[in-house]
Formats: C-alpha cells, sequence, structure tokens
C-alpha cells in the first residue's frame, strides 16, 4: 500500500526517479493465470502456483478499503497493480533489522542473483562440518565479511561485499538466499537453469513418512539426481522389515546403509517411481526442450496467430483450442498495443513454466541413472 501511495504521488515523490527504473511487470508466480499454471505439469508446483494467485487476491482484497480511502487512482487499484507492487516488493527489497518489511534500496537493487553453492547448515553436507567448523574458529572475521551485504550500524548504510574477484566488465553478482527453482518463481520471477539448491519431490507412500521423523520438506532429490539425506533414510527405514526396525534404525538415521539388499531395493523403488512419474508426464524432456527452444523463436514470426499454427503443427496438446491466443487476446477492451504486452508477458511466463518442468524432469531422470549406477555397483560386488 505504501509503494501504490508513494507511485501515486507521481512527479511530487521523492522517489519518482528510481520508480521510473523499475520492471513494468513481473513474472512471479502470483501472476500466473490458467494457462501458465497447467503448463507447470506436476502437482505441487501447481498448487504453489493457485496459493500465490489466492493469497495476493485476499491481500489485495484486504487492502481495498484502505487504498480507497488513500483516494489512489483507478489503475493503482486494480489486481494488476498490486501484483505489481508485490512483486516488487518480494523481488527488491532488502532486509533490515528494524521492519520486517525490508526495504527499498537504490543501485542496491541492481545486483542479479547467483546461488549460494552451499548451504552451511544442511545436513547434505554431514561430512563437511568438522572441515568447516575448524576454518570458522580460524577464520571467524574474515568469514563474517564475506557476507554478501546487509544493514551497518556504524556507517548507517547498507553494505555490499564482493564475495571473489572480478574482473573488469564482469556482472557483480549477489546472493539473495538459498532458493529452489520454485521459490525464485515464486519471489522473483525467474529460475536458473543450474541450480545447486534445487530440490525435486516425488510423491511418496503415506507410510514413509508415518515412519521417520523427517519432515516433508527434507524427503526430496538434489539437482545431481541424489536422493536427499532424509530420503535415503526414511526410505531405508521403510524397507526394512517391521519387526527389525527398533534394532537397526540408528542406521538408518545415521545415514548408514542398512544391508547390500535394502539399499538396492530402496534404489529399485526410487528408480522405478521416477520411471513412472516421467511417463505419466503430458510432455517429454526432449518436447519441453523443443517448446523451449520454439518460444524463443517466435520474436522471428511478425505475427502471433502465424506462430501458433506452426507451433500447434508440432505440438498438439497446449496449442489445442488456441489456447495462447485465446489467453492472449481474450481481454475485452484491449488496443492493440496492450494486447501485445500481455501476450510478450503471457508468453514469457509459459515459458518459464515450460523452464521449471523440464529441470524438474530433468532431475528426475538424473535420479534414475544414479540409482541404476548404484545397483549395478553393488550387484558386481
Ligand atoms: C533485485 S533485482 C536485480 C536486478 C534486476 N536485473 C533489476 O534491476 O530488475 C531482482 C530481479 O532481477 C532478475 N534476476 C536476478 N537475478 C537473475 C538471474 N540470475 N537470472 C535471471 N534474472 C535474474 C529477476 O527478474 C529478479 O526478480
Amino acid at each position: 500500500v505504501c509503494l501504490l501511495y508513494e507511485i501515486n504521488k507521481g512527479k511530487a515523490s521523492p522517489w519518482h526517479p528510481y520508480f521510473l527504473h523499475l520492471p513494468r511487470s513481473y513474472s512471479i508466480l502470483a501472476a500466473f493465470g490458467e494457462l501458465e499454471t497447467q503448463a507447470l505439469q506436476v502437482d505441487y508446483a501447481i498448487w504453489a502456483a493457485q496459493k500465490a494467485v489466492t493469497k495476493a487476491k485476499y491481500e489485495w482484497e484486504q487492502a481495498f478499503t484502505l487504498m480507497k480511502e488513500l483516494k489512489l487512482k483507478p489503475p493503482l487499484l486494480t489486481f494488476r497493480a498490486w501484483i505489481w507492487a508485490t512483486g516488487t516488493i518480494s523481488s527488491r527489497t532488502l532486509h533490515i533489522p528494524w521492519d520486517e518489511a525490508g526495504c527499498l534500496c537504490p543501485v542496491g537493487d541492481f545486483f542479479n542473483y547467483a546461488a549460494p553453492t552451499e548451504d552451511p547448515d544442511s545436513f547434505e553436507n554431514v561430512e563437511n562440518w568438522q572441515n568447516e567448523h575448524a576454518k570458522d574458529d580460524l577464520d571467524i572475521h574474515h568469514s563474517q565479511r564475506l557476507t554478501d551485504g546487509g544493514y551497518e550500524e556504524d556507517v548507517a548504510a547498507y553494505c555490499f561485499y564482493a564475495k571473489k574477484n572480478y574482473n573488469v566488465g564482469e556482472q557483480v553478482l549477489l546472493s539473495y538466499g538459498t532458493y529452489t527453482n520454485l521459490e525464485l518463481l515464486e519471489y522473483y520471477g525467474f529460475l536458473l537453469e543450474d541450480n545447486p539448491n534445487e530440490k525435486v519431490f516425488i510423491p511418496l507412500d503415506l507410510d514413509m513418512h508415518s515412519l521417520s521423523c523427517w519432515p516433508k520438506e527434507s524427503l526430496y532429490i538434489h539437482q545431481n539426481g541424489r536422493p536427499s539425506f532424509a530420503l535415503m533414510c526414511a526410505l531405508r527405514l521403510w524397507a526394512t522389515p517391521p519387526r527389525q526396525r527398533k534394532s537397526i534404525g540408528h542406521l538408518a538415521y545415521s545415514g548408514c546403509p542398512i544391508s547390500k539388499g535394502n539399499e538396492i531395493y530402496v534404489m529399485k523403488w526410487i528408480g522405478k517411481k521416477c520411471d513412472a512419474l516421467l511417463k505419466e508426464m503430458p510432455t517429454s524432456v526432449e518436447e519441453d526442450k523443443s517448446l523451449v527452444h520454439l518460444i524463443d523463436k517466435m520474436v522471428e514470426y511478425e505475427n502471433l496467430r502465424e506462430w501458433v499454427k506452426e507451433a500447434s503443427a508440432v505440438f498438439g496438446g497446449e496449442f489445442g483450442d488456441n489456447n495462447i491466443l485465446k489467453a492472449a487476446y481474450g481481454v475485452e477492451g484491449d488496443n492493440e498495443l496492450t494486447s501485445l504486452v500481455r501476450t510478450k508477458m503471457l508468453i514469457d511466463r509459459w515459458k518459464l513454466a515450460v523452464q521449471w518442468r523440464l529441470m524438474y524432469k530433468t532431475v528426475v531422470a538424473r535420479c534414475i541413472s544414479y540409482c541404476t549406477d548404484i545397483i549395478n555397483s553393488l550387484s558386481t560386488q
């Protein structure tokens, strides 16, 4: 509300020059329509998008009376304006200790994102703990200075630190935190093709959850295809006959294989599950790759209809019933320019959704290879 209120002041706002440089739109999940949401294809991602839209609508409705009382101009009262403000806040604010809303920081928000490669608190880094602690003790001041940025009271300024030596002309990147691709989409409206913090969730049976004490969010597959520490523990325990679970449960919880047979059983289960998951998907990895390529090629077409015609000859499904055209041209009262801008934004979001599911499937496929390798190596031992 504060941001829209300030925008409403136009040139009279001291923030006006900054506002002129802000993006016109965001591809955050809350901006996803039905087409892009369904294009995610995976249930939990679809739910995340639907939840983001519902939450934004609810918050907009809650703020509406106040915004009317503040006499905001009608375009600033719309849901689109609300999504824009939400996107600005979620993708550009910096953390400050005295206000949970964070702050907007002109110039400070110029830094693009680079993923941190290691989460020091993660269970996945168990082997590194000892070394890390030793290093921390020796080098505590140094490591503190290696934080990317933060508000520093002594200088009353937000300070940023380069975490490596950059060459002239090289882009300086900042870590905003550890995010999966779905989280990056939700808060920032982009994703990384190579995200070391990606987590892929596969459907598990109820008893797998109830057997172990691991929270649901810890049962996932890493970007490199390896099942997470907790997922392996939970499945090893689940694959152990109930009467033995108590006596050898400690092995599972410490992350050790229980037996060769148990390990092969678990790997086979994950491999089969992943294989079935890929087969159930409406499109394959290869099809998604071609679709991303085709979307990129779209800029070469002068006319969207022409492009859709060609694309629907290659792909049935998503182009069927002229979904894209309907979504792009379906808003009454749009002039040609508005319609063009709207279409471009829609296609941007749609591409992100296709990229997201492609990454999901790529990780699932990597997991199948990982499981096969383990099974092969255990079988020959
Ligand atoms: C705080 S701004 C960073 C500067 C940004 N280029 C700008 O001024 O709009 C955050 C936004 O930049 C974009 N962004 C940041 N890092 C990115 C990356 N690694 N790849 C693609 N887009 C990125 C996303 O749109 C994100 O919402």
